[in-house]
């Protein structure tokens, strides 16, 4: 492996370790204009594990997505309050992003916390350049380097084999679960740490629906995964842990089979049960 290709904790070591939280977010309030979306929301959401977001529409699961990355900042009237920090270890020393820091380098924030979208958005580009885009604007590669990236981010994706064979072909001319599974190359091939992503299956047919499943719940080794979902069989198939949300409050969090099968509260156990939502 080239020193471009991000290094990897093997599975084995991240599995023996128990919880560590990365993201911690305390008392979080969240507006946009007047309207109160988010409400006095505290969460620590651990270290390489799958964080699932359920919770009725409107409920806020996106906005705090989207507080993460700070990608919010671009919603005219978006603002938030609160901590929310991100745990950065360089060169052995752990430090805190604070990520709500108006003078934080937003850019720098994406490039460890990358995010993929319900709809599938290559960029009208071949396969390789969508995957070569993060790398060429961040990171100074020769073109070899380039090339194994590329390659190791599709592999990683799960998308290689369909698409070696035609790397300088149009992004878009692949089918909906590919261009996901594409959209995912592209967020990893900056070295994410976290991934975010946003109902990543709810444009997608069954099929391509559990490749990614089964790709989510294999990239959690390596990456910090939090996705917001509907779907409530997809929450108990890919996720290690859930989060409850319901008009902007966290009503319940932990371990995913305890939140389906014993839920501490009697909202989480309606929605869970598709009483209401
Ligand atoms: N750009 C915006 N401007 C104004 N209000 C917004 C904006 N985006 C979201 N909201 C409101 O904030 C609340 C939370 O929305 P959010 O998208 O976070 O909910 P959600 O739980 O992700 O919903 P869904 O499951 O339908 O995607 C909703 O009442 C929504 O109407």
């Amino acid at each position: 492996m080239s020193s471009v290709t991000p290094a990897i904790a093997s599975a084995e070591n991240s599995e023996a370790l128990p919880d560590q939280t990365l993201i911690h977010i305390e008392k979080l309030n969240a507006w946009y204009g007047d309207f109160q979306a988010i409400h006095d929301l505290s969460l620590e959401i651990p270290k390489h594990k799958v964080t699932a977001f359920i919770g009725p529409s409107g409920c806020g699961k996106s906005t705090l997505l989207k507080w993460i990355n700070r990608m919010n900042d671009v919603v005219p009237g978006a603002r938030a309050k609160g901590r929310l920090t991100i745990d950065d270890d360089h060169d052995g020393k752990r430090t805190e992003i604070d990520v709500l820091d108006p003078n934080l380098d937003v850019v720098g924030l994406r490039r460890k916390v990358g995010i993929v979208f319900q709809k599938p958005n290559p960029f009208p580009k071949s396969i390789y350049d969508n995957v070569a885009f993060g790398p060429r604007l961040h990171m100074k590669t020769t073109k070899a380097e380039l090339d194994e990236l590329v390659e190791w981010s599709l592999q990683k994706a799960a998308v290689w084999d369909e698409v070696k064979d035609r790397l300088h072909g149009p992004a878009l001319g692949l089918s909906g679960g590919q261009q996901q599974r594409l959209c995912i190359a592209r967020a990893i091939a900056v070295g994410p740490e976290v991934l975010l992503m946003d109902e990543p299956c709810s444009a997608l047919d069954p099929s391509s629906t559990l490749a990614i499943e089964d790709l989510i719940f294999e990239l959690r080794s390596q990456y910090t995964i939090v996705i917001v979902t509907h779907n409530m069989q997809q929450a108990s198939r890919c996720s290690d842990k859930t989060a409850f949300f319901f008009e902007g409050k966290l009503i319940e969090a932990g371990d995913t089979e305890l939140v389906f099968t014993k839920p501490k509260n009697k909202q989480t156990d309606d929605y869970v049960r598709g009483k209401f939502g």
